[in-house]
């Protein structure tokens, strides 16, 4: 029995649970806001089913599927309920290929019509050619259309698709993407498939459901309809903390489903708790409150700066905490004590100057300049999938003591590379040699760095078989090798090629940013956490990041006519992006919050701040006012 099972019960628990009985059925949407305990809620359900229902499920071979975001969190929530066979907790891509893996045929066909999809794209382009079409143009669409063609030949050879770390048809591997996109598509056009699904998970749980892509919300809509109240379709999320591009957001309710909403918030003190209500009363309203006890309720701290957005930022921003830690009642905001849990977290949207600041300026470029939108924002939340190889293997065989170290042997078995090789005249002892020797040089190159060594690195690697890399980083280093069908898009390969010119030591840098190990963390990447003081650092900083804009949010700076369309054909907007942002950054404080705003006019911004209510009456402190240290 763990706590999260064992919390109080909240009114959203009772509710839900009389679902969980219900004959026929009932599928719901649980609206939880931040601190909520959504996951709890989640935990409560399923040791519930297994309690109330196990032995029925288990007579009929039945399990209750439980959909969440990361390995982690499947681990966490599978162990608290103890692990019981009857859950099957696992992140979305592993679900999906479960419900596909054994429908190898529809699979197959699926690959041709997507391959061929991608042929009489190109076939179209080239009867659109002028003569200013460029050389370079028509070559790369003539060697993708041949690589497109080799690929259709190889892939009707396939015998079994499997799944792993990127997509080579012709090798019968599927990566993620195809996964994401094939799996939908198959359910919604199967009835059998949808069938089959309804008979062997009559419980259906999908958590941070926000973030789940909307075709996979379609597609199982499209399970619980046609099972009509034999199955119930459940998803626990928060559409204000929908930060990805990629996120459904808020999920509607079909008709017959139960809204059951979980106001409560037992993470933060009452002054932040106002601000999270004022930024939430724009988005959709929901009011939160207090979870805790009355003798457990802290009134907190609330702070508001208005800076001039110019080079000295990083000193502004020294001087704030230092300021803070003299007038704040809550000990000390210094970045040296950030990680012992003193200090405070400062979250800043990754910008090119935190970039700058960080030490790892080129290999933002690399990705924001070239990369296609997903890249991007892969980068952002740290998780793009030409970086994987350096965070999964790379850099943890450098940073172990010595090559002999047992951490090494351990990362390379999990690699995929020369340790899992069908090589049957390499006897271990070979592998361990040519291991160790391919070790050294990759650990030889990473100390040297320098321009390039990204590179440099990888092709060591890749030649040494230490990793086993997405087929996209394949074709590229190796454009005659194992993956040589492999098309790649000319942002992949522009940002590849900026990527790889880059020096080694920005991905440490960039790695110790993404992983929160620094007072920093990106406004992104700290979904999820809670610290007890946050500075949220609201700064536009660059005129071309035109996802968010803080200064837009408040209204100092104009909406551009694009906004203005897109507001006016209720499309998602840079103002809702940035109000979701902002109310994800400011429900991370547990007790204390200081935003702090960088802006062009200081006075226009302090003058559209007070007139937000954010403030909820606090004073808005200015650079007189840190004079005063
Ligand atoms: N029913 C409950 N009773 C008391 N405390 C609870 C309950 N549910 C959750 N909590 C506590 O509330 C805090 C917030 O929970 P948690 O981080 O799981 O919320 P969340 O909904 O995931 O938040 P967010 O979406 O903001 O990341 C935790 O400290 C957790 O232990």
């Amino acid at each position: 029995m763990t706590s999260r099972v064992s919390a109080p019960d909240t009114p959203a628990d009772i509710k839900l649970r009389s679902l969980l009985d219900g004959d026929p059925l009932q599928s719901f949407v649980m609206v939880a806001g931040a601190g909520s305990g959504k996951t709890t809620s989640l935990v409560k359900a399923l040791d519930y089913v297994v309690m109330r229902h196990g032995s029925r499920l288990s007579a009929r071979t039945q399990q209750i599927a439980c959909i969440t975001y990361t390995e982690v969190a499947a681990k966490e929530i599978h162990a608290d309920v103890g692990n019981s066979p009857l859950v099957s907790v696992s992140t979305i891509h592993s679900f999906l290929w479960t419900l596909i893996k054994p429908f190898q045929k529809d699979i197959a066909t699926w690959v041709h019509r997507h391959i061929e999809g991608a042929i009489q794209k190109i076939k179209e382009k080239q009867e659109e050619y002028t003569s200013r079409t460029r050389e370079a143009t028509v070559a790369k669409d003539a060697s993708d259309l041949e690589k497109l063609r080799a690929q259709l030949r190889l892939s009707s050879e396939v015998e079994r698709y499997s799944y792993g770390v990127g997509s080579d048809y012709a090798k019968g591997l599927l990566g993620h993407e195809d996964i994401i996109t094939m799996v939908p598509d198959l359910i919604l056009s199967s009835k059998l498939l949808r069938r089959i699904i309804a008979s062997k998970y009559p419980y259906i749980f999908v958590d941070e459901s926000q973030d789940t892509f909307p075709k996979v919300v379609e597609a199982l809509k499209s399970v619980d309809s046609q099972a009509q109240g034999a199955i119930c379709l459940g998803f626990f999320g928060d559409p204000m903390q929908n930060i990805f591009q990629r996120g459904v957001g808020s999920i509607s309710e079909e008709p017959g489903w139960q809204r059951i909403d979980k106001p409560e918030n037992f993470r933060s003190s009452q002054k932040v708790l106002g601000v999270i209500n004022q930024v939430r009363s724009e988005g959709d309203g929901m009011v939160q409150r207090s979870g805790r006890p009355p003798e457990k309720q802290v009134a907190g701290e609330l702070f508001f700066f208005v800076l001039p957005a110019d080079e000295q930022r990083s000193q502004r921003l020294e001087h704030v905490r230092a300021w803070l830690t003299q007038h704040s009642s809550a000990g000390s905001w210094a970045a040296d004590s950030a990680n012992r849990g003193e200090g405070a977290k400062i979250l800043m949207i990754v910008h090119r100057m935190v970039a700058k600041r960080m030490g790892f300026e080129h290999l933002y470029a690399a990705f924001h300049d070239s990369g296609s939108k997903s890249l991007k924002e892969a980068f952002d939340e740290g998780s793009a999938w030409p970086i994987r190889p350096f965070d999964d293997v790379i850099l943890p065989i450098c940073e172990a003591e010595s090559v002999n170290s047992p951490t090494v042997i351990a990362t390379l078995r999990r690699s995929g590379g020369l340790f899992n090789e069908e090589t049957p005249d390499l006897d271990v002892r070979k592998r361990l040699t040519l291991a160790r020797d391919a070790v050294a040089h990759v650990r030889r190159a990473v100390a040297e760095g320098g321009p390039g060594s990204v590179g440099k690195v990888l092709k060591l690697a890749m030649t040494a078989n230490l990793i086993a890399p997405d087929p996209r980083l394949s074709a590229y280093i190796k454009p005659d090798g194992q993956h040589a069908e492999v098309v790649l898009t000319s942002e992949t390969k522009n940002a590849l090629d900026a990527f790889t010119a880059c020096d080694i030591k920005e991905l440490s840098a960039y790695f110790k940013y993404i992983r929160q190990q620094s007072p920093y963390s990106t406004q992104h990447g700290t979904k999820g956490a809670e610290f007890p003081k946050v500075v949220a650092v609201l700064d536009d900083e660059e005129g071309n990041y035109n996802l968010y804009s803080y200064e837009k949010l408040f209204g100092i700076k104009e909406l551009s006519d694009n906004d203005k369309r897109n507001l006016s054909a209720g499309r998602d907007s840079v103002l809702e992006r940035t109000r979701r942002l902002l109310y994800v950054c400011v429900s991370r404080a547990v007790e204390s919050l200081a935003v702090v705003v960088f802006a062009s006019d200081v006075a226009g911004a302090k003058l559209a701040i007070e007139n937000s209510h954010i403030t909820g009456g606090e004073k808005i402190l200015t650079e007189a006012d840190l004079a005063s240290l």
